[in-house]
C-alpha cells in the first residue's frame, strides 16, 4: 500500500491551477525527490501535501486516509524549510522540544525525546546553546530535530540546504542520506540541484511546467531520459543534441543520420520501433564519448573545465559541442585535435517534433 498517494490533484494560489491531473504514489521508506526548474511548482506541490495551499481538485491520502481537506496539523507530517526559524530567545533543546511541549507531551518525556534526537543529529554538546550562538548547517540541523522530534511517518523537505554553502550542504546531505536508513520514514524531498537529487532519491520526480515529465530511479531517468527536457534538465554537463533522421538498414540495424554524423543504434536503447526517416535528434551524454588515439571521430578542443580529479572537455565536432571526461593528469590544450570512438551503448533518441523518447 502506498504511504502517500496524490489523485487527480489539482492546487494553486489563485483560481488558476499551478497543476492539474497529477498522480504520484509512494511507497513507506522511499525517498522521493523533485526535481525541476524554478516555477515549475515543486513547492506548491509540497504545500498542498502538507495542506498549507488550497487543493482545487482530488485527493491526498497519507496512509490510507484522505486527508485533503485536514489541517496541517493532524496530518503527521514534519516539515523542514529552507528558512529555518527557530525561536530566538529558547536553547536548541528549547526549540527541539517546543511542539512537543505544545501538545501536552509530560516534560520527562520531551527531555528523552529531545536527547534522542540530539544524538542522532550529533547536537547534544549544542543543546543549552541559543540559535544565535550557531553556524548555518547547526541551526539547519535543528530545524530539522524539530521535525524529528514529532516522530513523523512522513517527512517534507523544502530545499532545506540551499541557504549554506557547498561543504556544509555536501555533510547535512549526507548526514539526511544516513538519518534516511536510519528512520525509515518516508521522505519527500524539494531541490532544484542536480547532485542532491541524484545521490538522494530512491525515486526522482522530474517536472516541468506544472508536470510530471518523468518518475524513476536516479540512473532510469539519467539514462533512459523520457523526452528531451528531462534529457537536458538532468545530468551535468547538459547532454549534447544532434539534429538527423533514423535509417533502416538491409538486416534490421537502424542507424542515426546527419551531415555529421552516422551511428549504428544499440536496439536496446530504443522504447519504440524505430521508423525509416524518421526526423530525430541523438542524445549523447559523456558516457557515450570514449577518447582514444585510434577512435575514427577527431574534433578540436573548444573548452577545458578543471573539476579536480577530472576534467570536461569540450569538442567541437563541425559545430556539434559534445562533452567528454579527460582523466589524466596533463589537460589538452586549446584547440588541440583529439580522436574519440562515439559509444552507442546508452545514446537516447528522441523524436524530432514531440521530443519523446523513440
Ligand atoms: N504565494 C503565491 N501566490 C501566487 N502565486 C504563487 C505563490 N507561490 C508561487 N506562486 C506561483 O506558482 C507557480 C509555482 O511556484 P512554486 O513555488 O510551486 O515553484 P517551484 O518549482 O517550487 O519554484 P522554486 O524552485 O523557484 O522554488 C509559479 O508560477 C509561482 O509564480
Amino acid at each position: 500500500m502506498s504511504h502517500l498517494e496524490l489523485r487527480q490533484l489539482a492546487a494553486g494560489h489563485g483560481r488558476e491551477p499551478v497543476f492539474q491531473g497529477l498522480d504520484l504514489a509512494v511507497a513507506e521508506g522511499e525517498f522521493i525527490v523533485l526535481l525541476g526548474p524554478s516555477g515549475c511548482g515543486k513547492s506548491t506541490l509540497l504545500h498542498a501535501i502538507a495542506g498549507l495551499v488550497d487543493v482545487q481538485q482530488g485527493q491526498v491520502l497519507i496512509g490510507g486516509r484522505d486527508l485533503t481537506d485536514a489541517d496541517p496539523a493532524e496530518r503527521g507530517i514534519g516539515m523542514v524549510f529552507q528558512s529555518y526559524a527557530l525561536y530566538p530567545t529558547m536553547t536548541v533543546a528549547g526549540n527541539i522540544g517546543f511542539a512537543l511541549r505544545v501538545a501536552g507531551m509530560p516534560a520527562a518525556e520531551v527531555t528523552q525525546r529531545v536527547q534522542r534526537v540530539a544524538r542522532v543529529l550529533q547536537l547534544e554538546p549544542l543543546l543549552q546553546r541559543k540559535p544565535a550562538q550557531l553556524s548555518g548547517g547547526q541551526r539547519q540541523r535543528v530545524a530539522i530535530g524539530r521535525a524529528l522530534a514529532r516522530e513523523p511517518a512522513l517527512f517534507l523537505f523544502d530545499e532545506p540546504l540551499s541557504n549554506l554553502d557547498a561543504q556544509l550542504r555536501t555533510e547535512l546531505r549526507r548526514e539526511l542520506k544516513l538519518l534516511h536508513r536510519q528512520l525509515g520514514s518516508t521522505m519527500v524531498y524539494v531541490t532544484h540541484d542536480q547532485v542532491e537529487a541524484m545521490t538522494l532519491a530512491t525515486r526522482l520526480v522530474v517536472m516541468h511546467e506544472g508536470r510530471i515529465q518523468q518518475i524513476g530511479t536516479p540512473a532510469e531517468v539519467y539514462g533512459r531520459p523520457a523526452n528531451r527536457f528531462v534529457a537536458s534538465f538532468v545530468g551535468s554537463p547538459g547532454m549534447a543534441f544532434e539534429a538527423g533522421t533514423l535509417r533502416a538498414g538491409p538486416q534490421g540495424q537502424t542507424s542515426f543520420v546527419s551531415p555529421r554524423l552516422q551511428l549504428p543504434l544499440d536496439p536496446a536503447t530504443l522504447d519504440h520501433a524505430p521508423r525509416d526517416g524518421q526526423a530525430v535528434h541523438l542524445g549523447l551524454r559523456t558516457d557515450q564519448i570514449r577518447l582514444h588515439p585510434d577512435g575514427p571521430h577527431e574534433a578540436a578542443v573548444q573548452l577545458v573545465e578543471p573539476l579536480g580529479g577530472q576534467a570536461v572537455v569540450w569538442l567541437d565536432l563541425g559545430g556539434c559541442l559534445l562533452a567528454a571526461l579527460w582523466s589524466d593528469a596533463v589537460l589538452p590544450t586549446l584547440d588541440q585535435r583529439l580522436r574519440f570512438t562515439i559509444l552507442s551503448a546508452g545514446a537516447s533518441v528522441f523524436d524530432a517534433t514531440t521530443g519523446q523518447r523513440c
